[in-house]
């Protein structure tokens, strides 16, 4: 979990952006926005209850600012989850939807594949699809009218899935190639079932920032003034208020 929450903010420093840990309820009131990394959704909700984190997360999330749930990060921001321990978890809800907790079966069943993105090309331009590492990930069973699919993957039809996930596929009678979502957004909420931090493609990002600072210049929290710009891979710039520098906190 922890080494999941350092890369991600290694990426976050290669685009020039400040990260902080938080780890205490009272540290989210200074941020503009929120990274809930991957990890393990049942040890990291044990976890923010131990650091008493739910109350002041919930808030957060009530605020508008913007928060990014990667992986079980994504599991913690979604309304409902399945597939859980025993005795479930705790969750900060928020995101209209349904997430399967492993969905794509055991760690040994991690893969990776390219993923179309239109909205993310659109906004952070490059190449038409991204490549999704996904480690022990969840995906998202069904979603609300708000919200939008970002990413979907076509299972192949060969898979053979986590026997308990909703999909289940006989080799003997094979079923159609199926579409799974895996990214969506829901205003400022953005979930996302893989983990973009270990590829060197950074448009997950640098789309997250731009959310961020879009949101922070809607409620006036950013000067003008000196600023700089992110080139991301895409070729899109993002300016980047130096002077107010935006903290970007990794949850973990
Ligand atoms: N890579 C991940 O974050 C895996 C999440 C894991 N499936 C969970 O339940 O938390």
């Amino acid at each position: 979990m922890a080494v999941v929450g350092v890369l991600a903010l290694q990426v976050l420093r290669r685009l020039g952006v400040k990260g902080v840990e938080i780890r205490k309820p009272e540290q989210l009131e200074s941020v503009a926005s929120l990274i809930i990394p991957g990890g393990e959704s049942t040890t990291m909700a044990k976890l923010a209850e131990y650091h008493n984190l739910f109350p002041a997360l919930r808030d957060f999330v009530k605020t508008g600012k913007p928060v990014w749930g990667t992986c079980a990060g994504l599991i913690f921001l979604a309304n409902k989850a399945v597939g859980q321990k025993t005795g479930g978890q705790e969750l900060v809800g928020g995101l209209d939807c349904t997430v399967h907790r492993n969905y794509f079966g055991s760690q040994i069943q991690s893969f990776e594949a390219e993923i179309p993105a239109p909205e993310l090309v659109s906004k952070e331009g490059g190449p038409e699809t991204f490549r999704g590492v996904f480690i022990r990930a969840p995906a998202v069973l069904d979603v609300g009218p708000g919200v939008e699919v970002l990413a979907e993957y076509p299972v192949p039809s060969t898979n053979v899935l986590f026997s308990s996930s909703a999909v289940q596929i006989q080799e003997e009678n094979p079923v159609p190639e199926k579409k799974v979502i895996v990214a969506v957004k829901q205003g400022n909420l953005l979930g996302t079932a893989f983990h973009p931090e270990l590829t060197a493609d950074p448009r997950w990002h640098t789309y997250f920032l731009r959310m961020t600072v879009e949101a922070a210049t809607s409620s006036n929290t950013i000067d003008a003034g000196t600023s700089s710009s992110i080139v991301p891979a895409g070729g899109t710039d993002l300016i980047i208020d130096e002077k107010r520098r935006i903290d970007l906190p990794i949850f973990q």
